[in-house]
């Protein structure tokens, strides 16, 4: 007779948004405390993709309230005035996992479908209120209004009110407003960090935060100018398979194959068409509906194993460029010396990514730890907080770079920015915290550092010889005096020769040489003398 204890198993399929409701932790909601820097961030970005990346100049206005007063409750409202939502898109974006704009091929902060429905199923978990939102589209003559929640088990909207009123004024954007259990004393100073971080890379937003105290901050904007906003393209050959290819053949059935191709990829034209097809064994004029498993399997292989084709499209993605990174930090840390690079488009598993790096070094700038200077990192604009040992800016900066021969030992006054900014960032969990070590990236990554660092090489160099010659010029002035002296009684009775005027031809002779102005060394020369 066996021992085994047969146990009944319970088989069942969850929704998508049970699934993300019972592992909420894998989305950064795992306290009240990430909950509500995670709300914070979840509406805030969504506002700045709404406004950006479609050529607006983002106005952000960000609440957080507490509504109750035993409870830690707390009411997060974030107002844009960005692109808006189509009303009977609005349920579905805020009452539906895995339901979003951003599912195409171009940069944007947002990528999974997921990130506000998280804080609305936290809100309704925690405080069981309804998400609100408010939001009409440029050239609609209304408003509209929703009342919301989420029905986990059949991952729907639930539609609890909604209304319409007409626009006085052309006003276009979004304002939502979720209600979560939250911990506003521990998530504070995350909450800030973030902002400020994020201002850093958006110096054309204007952001303004009212705190739970009534406190404001404003983020006035600092540059009108904003990065060229992405443009959607077709996906690039590099990254077919199989499957792809069987919902191409379903989408495109009665087209040609070659016109399938053509159509539905970029970098690919009729030559290329007809030769992958050749290579493939392929009638080029076959129907795409008639397409069998294997010449799909076959048509797969000869793309990938196509040599000249065109590296994929950087028009789908937007960089911040060296003004506004330049700016940003200016504004920030006020240093004495700033810098920033933006690389040309490269390519990691078919898609198209740039880094930018940027520096700042002294004046405001903050004192960095003794092995790495204060890192600030950044993916498709959004600044990344938590997992910074994970993340592959971190290897390159700790392992990857000789910071000696940059004339730099730490503790120093260094600020190192990483912006990477690609289709499909490739980031270590949907929380967006860090960004995998990919070798096309990290090295990419290192020659931004690399030609970055370069430029405050040259004028920490610069600097040095400077600090050299005044040092020297102050060496040389503590003799002027008795230099002056000893020629005075030598000359004395020259005509109109004193010894002011002997000491004023020497600080003359010392500031030539050195390349100072008559002031630098004739103020030196006071020090010694008073100091005499
Ligand atoms: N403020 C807003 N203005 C315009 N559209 C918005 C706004 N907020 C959300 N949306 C729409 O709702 C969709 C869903 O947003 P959600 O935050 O769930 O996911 P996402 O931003 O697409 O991706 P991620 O989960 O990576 O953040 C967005 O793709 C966008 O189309």
């Amino acid at each position: 007779m066996s021992n085994s204890v047969e146990g009944v198993e319970k088989y069942r399929a969850i929704s998508p948004a049970e699934f993300f409701y019972k592992y909420r932790e894998i989305a950064g909601f795992s306290n009240p405390v990430r909950a509500l820097y995670q709300t914070v961030r979840e509406l805030y970005e969504n506002a700045l993709d709404a406004t950006d990346a479609h050529g607006i100049l983002p106005d952000v206005k960000i609440s957080i309230k507490r509504v109750d007063e035993i409870q830690e409750y707390y009411r997060v409202t974030v107002e844009d005035n960005g692109i808006g939502l189509p009303p009977d898109v609005v349920p579905n974006a805020f009452g539906k996992v895995l339901f979003s704009s951003k599912y195409v091929l171009k940069q944007t902060r947002g990528m999974y479908g997921l990130g506000v429905k998280m804080a609305v199923l936290y809100g309704q978990m925690t405080t069981g209120r309804p998400v609100e939102v408010i939001t009409s589209k440029q050239g609609f003559k209304r408003i509209y209004y929703f009342k919301l929640r989420i029905d986990v088990n059949k991952n729907e909207p639930v539609i609890l009110e909604r209304g319409t009123w007409r626009k006085s004024r052309d006003w276009h954007g979004t304002i939502v407003s979720i209600t979560l259990e939250g911990d506003w004393a521990r998530a504070k100073p995350k909450i800030m960090e973030y902002l400020s971080r994020s201002v850093v890379v958006t110096p054309y937003a204007n952001i303004i935060f009212l705190t739970p105290e009534n406190e404001i901050i404003y983020y006035p904007r600092a540059i009108s100018i904003l990065p060229r906003p992405p443009v959607e393209v077709k996906p690039h050959p590099f990254g077919v398979d199989l499957e792809m290819m069987k919902q191409l053949k379903e989408l495109s059935a009665s087209d040609t194959v070659k016109d399938l191709l053509i159509k539905n990829f970029q970098s690919v034209g009729e030559s290329t068409a007809t030769e992958v097809l050749n290579r493939a064994g392929v009638d080029p004029s076959k129907p795409a509906g008639s397409l069998g498993e294997d010449e799909l399997l076959r048509i797969v292989n000869a793309i990938k194993g196509f040599e000249n084709l065109r590296p994929p499209s950087a028009k789908a993605i937007s960089p911040l460029g060296r003004e506004i990174i330049v700016t940003g930090l200016s504004r920030m840390f006020k240093p004495e010396f700033v810098e920033a690079v933006t690389r040309r488009p490269q390519v990691y598993h078919g898609h198209p990514f740039i880094v930018e790096a940027g520096v700042a070094y002294g004046g405001g700038t903050p004192q960095s730890e003794m092995d790495k200077p204060v890192i600030l990192r950044y993916a498709n604009k959004i600044p990344l907080l938590y997992d910074e040992g994970s993340d592959v800016t971190t290897f390159v900066i700790k392992e990857d770079i000789n910071w000696a021969n940059y004339s730099i030992a730490f503790p120093a006054p260094l600020v190192v920015l990483v912006h990477v900014c690609s289709t499909k960032i490739p980031f270590k969990g949907v929380g967006k915290e860090s960004i995998a070590d990919v070798p096309e990236i990290r090295r990419e990554i290192r020659l931004a550092l690399m030609e970055v660092l370069r430029r405050l090489k040259i004028y920490l160099v610069r600097k040095a010889r400077e600090e050299e010659v005044k040092r020297r010029v102050v060496l040389l002035a503590k003799y002027i005096p008795e230099i002056a002296r000893s020629l005075h009684t030598i000359v004395r009775g020259e005509d109109g020769i004193d010894q002011e005027l002997l000491k004023q031809k020497l600080v003359e002779i010392v500031a030539k040489r050195a390349g100072l102005s008559l002031e630098e060394v004739a103020r030196s020369v006071e020090t010694v003398e008073i100091g005499t």
